[in-house]
C-alpha cells in the first residue's frame, strides 16, 4: 500500500516492490515508471529531482507520486540512483499545474518541468544553495598591528586600512585601496587577525520608484476591494474578471488584495506582460511590500534566479511579481494569482511549450485552491464569455480616480485630408494632418505632452519599384523590408536579415520608392515641425535594452520629454500625469491582419493609448488618424463603446464559429524543401480528416493551406486549423496527432499550437 503522511513523503516501505511516477527531462513523451530503491525509501517526496538511468545513460528525472505496476508483462523495470535535493523543488500545486500544461498543449512532460526551472535546478546535478545577494566584508580581530606582521608589508597596510576606517569595511573597497587587497584579507584571516563576514542582502531590494498609498479609495475601488477581501476570507478558488477603465486605478486594488493575502499569511503572484515597460507598476509594489516581492524577468542572471526560486519556495520572500514565465513561481502557500493587462498577447508564449499564462494563472488557482483576478480596461472576448457562462465574476471600475473625466476622442478621415500648405493632393496622405499639428503645437505651448502613435517601426515600411512595380522582399521570408534610415539598412522583422538599401530596382534597375511609414520616420517629420520640441522615440529599434526603456520612460516621467513617438510600446498602462494629448498616426495598421482577432486586437490598442491621455490634473484629448472611420474597432472607440464594440464582435464570432464559440489548434508544418513539406502537409490533412468525429461533434478542419506568412527563414510554412465547440472535442484527434508526429521525416518540424494566438 502507499499511502502519503502530512509531510508530503511517500512511505513505500510497506510496498513490496515499490514503483514511482518520473518525468524525464528529455524531449520524451509520458511519464516514467522506475523502483525505489530500499536506501530512498522514505526519502522520497513529489516534487523532488532524481537522477534516473535513461537510455544508455543517466538523465535528470522529477519524481511526481508512487506508480502502479505497468500493464504489460516483462518489462524489467530499472531502480532510481538517487535523489538530487533534499526538499522538493517543486510545490504541489505546481506540479499539477506542470501536468495540465503539458497534457493541454501536447508538450512532454519532462521538458515542460525543465523549461520551468531555473537554469541551476534543470541540471542532473546536485542541489545547490544559490549564493545569495551577499556583501562580503572584513573585521579586524585586533585593535592595533601586531609586530610579527613587520616582515608582511602587504598585511600590514591592509589591517591598518581596517583599523583606519574602524575596523570594519567591505572587501572590495580594501582590494581598491590596496592592490591585491582579496589575498591579503585571506592571509590575515588565516592568521586570525582579521574575520571574513558575509551580509546577506533579500532579494529584490534594488530601489523602485517609491509611490505612497493613498488614504482613501474611490468608491469603485472601495467595492472592489471589500469584494477580494471577502472572497481571500472565504477562501478557495475563484475567478475575478476585474473591468476597470483606464486609469481607475486597478493597481491599488491588486495591492490590496496582496497586503489583505500576506496577512492571512498566503503568498501572491502577480503577472505583468512586461517588466521593462511596467517599472511604475513593480515600484508601487516594492515600495509597498519591500524585500518580501522577487521580481522576475528575463534580465536575471543564472544565479539570481536561482536564488528567488529558492527564497519563495521556502517562504522567505512571498509575493512574485513578473512575466509570462513567473506563473511557474514555487509561490508558498499561495493565496491570489493576480493578471494585470489581462488582454495582451504578450501572455502567449509563441515557440516550445506554447502556453498562454493568462489561462495556466486561471488553472494555477484551480489547483493551489486561490482566488484569481484578472484585471483590464480592454477584457479579452475569452474572459468576457467567461463572465457571462457564470464561471468568472465581474467587477467593474467606470470612472477614473478623482472623478477625472475620459479622454475626448475625435476622428481625422485621412480620405478628405489635404496634404499641408495647400500643395497638390498626392496619393499618401499627410503623416501629420493639420488638425494633429495644431494639437501638438497647443499641447506644446501649455507646457504638456503628447503621446504619438503607430504600431510600426523603421522609416518606410516597403520599397516599390517606380517602374515595373517589384516591391522589396526577404530573401529568406515571404515579408517585405522595412527600411531603417538611422541604420542605413533595409530590414526584415521576422528573421532579422539587415541589407544595404539598394538605389535601384533589381529586375529593372528603375528607381525604388519609399512608401508606407513607420515611427522613426514620423519622429522626423515631428522634430522638422517642431525644432523646439524635445522629441523621442520608444520602440524595439530605439530601446535595445530593458534598462534603455525604463530610462526613456523615466525621463518622460520627468518630463524632459515633450513628445514621445513609439509603437505599441507607449501604449501599455503607463501613468504619466502631464500627457494631455495622444494622436494615433494610422488607426488602420493592426486591421488588415489576415488574423480573427484584427479587429479585437485593433480596439484594444485603441482604447489602451487613449487612455494614457489626461491622466492627470489637465483633461486629456485624442486624435486618431485613419483611412477606415466606418470600421467597427474605430467607430466603438471614438464613442466610448467597449459594450457595443464586444456585443458586435462576439455575434460575429458566434456566426462564425471562432473563439471563445469554439476552441482551436493550429498545426504547424514546416520544412526547407517546398515539395516534402507540402507532401507532410497533405499526409496529415489526410491523417487527419480519416480520423474525424461524426459531424455531430462539431469537429472542423480548415486546410492544409499555406499560412499567411508562406515562407520564413527559408522555410516553406503550411497551416492546418482545427475547430471545435470544446477542448474536448479536440483532444482525442491532438492525441492521435501527436502520436503520428514520431513518424515525420527530418526536415519537416511540426508543431501543435494549442488555443493559438497569432494566426501568421
Ligand atoms: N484611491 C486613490 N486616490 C488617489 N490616487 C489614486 C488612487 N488609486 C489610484 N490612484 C492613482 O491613479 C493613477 C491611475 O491608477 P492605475 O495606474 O492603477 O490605473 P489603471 O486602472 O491600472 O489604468 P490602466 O488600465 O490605464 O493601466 C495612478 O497614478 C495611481 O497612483
Ligand atoms: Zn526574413
Amino acid at each position: 500500500m502507499v499511502v502519503s503522511d502530512h509531510s508530503g513523503t511517500v512511505d513505500l516501505v510497506s510496498s513490496p516492490a515499490a514503483l514511482a511516477s518520473v518525468a524525464v527531462g528529455r524531449p520524451v513523451r509520458g511519464e516514467f515508471t522506475y523502483v525505489v530503491p530500499d536506501t530512498l525509501s522514505g526519502r522520497l517526496s513529489p516534487g523532488q529531482r532524481v537522477l534516473v538511468p535513461f537510455g544508455r545513460g543517466t538523465a535528470l528525472g522529477f519524481f511526481l507520486g508512487p506508480a502502479s505496476q505497468p500493464a504489460e508483462e516483462g518489462i524489467k523495470l530499472k531502480p532510481i540512483q538517487r535523489v538530487l535535493e533534499e526538499s522538493p523543488s517543486l510545490p504541489p500545486d505546481l506540479i499539477a499545474l506542470l501536468r495540465f500544461a503539458a497534457e493541454h498543449y501536447r508538450y512532454p512532460l519532462g521538458e515542460v518541468i525543465r523549461g520551468a526551472l531555473p537554469p541551476g535546478l534543470s541540471k542532473a546535478e546536485d542541489e545547490k544553495e544559490a549564493r545569495p545577494d551577499v556583501q562580503h566584508f572584513a573585521v579586524a580581530a585586533v585593535t592595533e598591528t601586531p609586530p610579527e606582521l613587520r616582515r608582511a608589508p602587504a598585511q600590514s597596510a591592509a589591517l591598518a586600512y581596517l583599523l583606519a576606517v574602524g575596523g570594519r569595511a567591505p572587501v572590495e573597497e580594501v582590494a581598491h585601496s590596496i592592490p591585491g587587497g582579496r589575498e591579503t584579507l585571506k592571509k590575515l584571516a588565516s592568521r586570525g587577525l582579521v574575520r571574513l563576514e558575509e551580509q546577506v542582502l533579500k532579494p529584490g531590494v534594488r530601489e523602485g520608484l517609491a509611490q505612497g498609498r493613498p488614504d482613501l479609495l474611490t468608491p469603485e475601488q472601495d467595492l472592489a476591494v471589500k469584494a477580494l477581501h471577502y472572497s481571500l476570507d472565504m477562501g478557495g478558488f475563484q475567478t475575478v474578471l476585474l473591468h476597470g477603465v483606464t486609469g481607475s486605478g486597478k493597481t491599488e486594488v491588486y495591492l490590496r488584495a496582496v497586503e489583505h493575502a500576506l496577512a492571512q499569511g498566503k503568498g501572491s503572484l502577480v503577472l505583468v506582460p512586461e517588466i521593462a515597460l511596467t517599472p511604475q507598476l513593480v515600484g508601487r509594489f516594492r515600495s509597498r511590500f519591500g524585500s518580501d516581492v522577487a521580481v522576475l524577468h528575463s534580465g536575471l542572471k543564472d544565479r539570481e534566479r536561482l536564488f528567488h526560486w529558492q527564497a519563495l519556495r521556502k517562504g522567505t520572500v512571498r509575493i512574485a511579481v513578473g512575466v509570462r514565465s513567473a506563473i511557474w513561481a514555487p509561490v508558498e502557500n499561495l493565496g491570489l494569482v493576480v493578471v494585470d493587462e489581462e488582454h495582451d498577447p504578450s501572455f502567449k508564449q509563441e515557440d516550445k511549450l506554447r502556453y498562454n499564462a493568462r489561462d495556466m494563472a486561471v488553472m494555477r488557482g484551480k489547483q493551489a485552491g486561490a482566488l484569481v483576478v484578472l484585471g483590464s480596461a480592454t477584457p479579452s472576448l475569452e474572459s468576457l464569455e467567461n463572465v457571462r457562462r457564470g464561471r468568472y465574476r465581474l467587477l467593474e471600475m467606470k470612472h477614473r480616480v478623482d472623478d477625472r473625466p475620459m479622454p475626448t476622442i475625435e476622428l481625422v478621415d485621412l480620405r478628405i485630408e489635404r496634404p499641408r500648405d495647400g500643395g497638390p493632393v498626392t496619393e499618401e496622405a499627410p503623416i501629420l494632418s493639420q488638425p494633429l499639428l495644431d494639437a501638438m503645437q497647443q499641447t506644446l505651448d501649455r507646457g504638456q505632452q503628447t503621446i504619438l502613435f503607430l504600431n510600426r517601426r523603421g522609416h518606410s515600411t516597403f520599397l516599390l519599384c517606380e517602374v515595373c512595380g517589384l516591391t522589396l522582399k526577404c530573401s529568406e521570408c515571404d515579408v517585405c523590408l522595412t527600411l531603417h534610415r538611422a541604420a542605413s539598412r533595409v530590414m526584415c522583422h521576422y528573421c532579422g536579415l539587415a541589407t544595404p538599401v539598394p538605389d535601384r530596382c533589381r529586375e529593372c534597375t528603375g528607381p525604388m520608392l519609399r512608401l508606407g511609414i513607420g515611427t522613426e520616420r514620423v519622429e522626423t517629420e515631428v522634430a522638422e515641425r517642431f525644432p523646439q520640441a524635445r522629441v523621442a522615440r520608444l520602440d524595439r529599434d530605439a530601446a535595445t535594452s530593458g534598462e534603455r526603456v525604463t530610462e526613456l520612460l523615466a525621463a518622460f516621467a520627468r518630463r524632459e520629454i515633450d513628445i514621445l513617438v513609439g509603437t505599441q510600446m507607449v501604449a501599455k498602462g503607463h501613468d504619466f500625469p502631464g500627457v494631455t494629448l495622444v494622436c494615433v498616426v494610422m488607426a488602420d495598421t493592426s486591421l488588415a491582419i489576415p488574423d480573427f482577432r484584427a479587429a479585437e486586437r485593433t480596439f484594444h490598442l485603441l482604447t489602451q493609448v487613449s487612455g494614457r491621455a489626461g491622466r492627470g490634473k489637465d483633461p486629456g484629448r485624442v486624435l486618431v488618424q485613419t483611412y477606415n472611420p466606418d470600421s467597427e474597432p474605430v467607430k466603438r472607440v471614438l464613442a466610448h463603446d467597449f459594450e457595443g464594440f464586444a456585443q458586435q464582435e462576439m455575434e460575429w464570432r458566434q456566426a462564425l464559429a471562432y473563439p471563445p464559440f469554439a476552441r482551436m489548434a493550429a498545426v504547424r508544418i514546416e520544412g526547407e524543401h517546398p515539395e516534402q513539406t507540402a507532401g507532410v502537409a497533405r499526409m496529415l490533412g489526410d491523417f487527419l480528416s480519416r480520423r474525424m468525429p461524426p459531424p455531430s461533434a462539431g469537429v472542423r478542419m480548415l486546410g492544409p493551406a499555406l499560412a499567411p506568412i508562406s515562407r520564413l527563414r527559408g522555410r516553406t510554412r503550411w497551416q492546418l486549423l482545427l475547430k471545435g465547440p470544446t477542448h474536448v472535442a479536440l483532444s482525442p484527434l491532438l492525441a492521435r496527432l501527436e502520436a503520428k508526429l514520431e513518424d515525420i521525416p527530418a526536415g519537416v518540424k511540426v508543431t501543435i499550437d494549442v488555443d493559438p494566438g497569432a494566426m501568421l
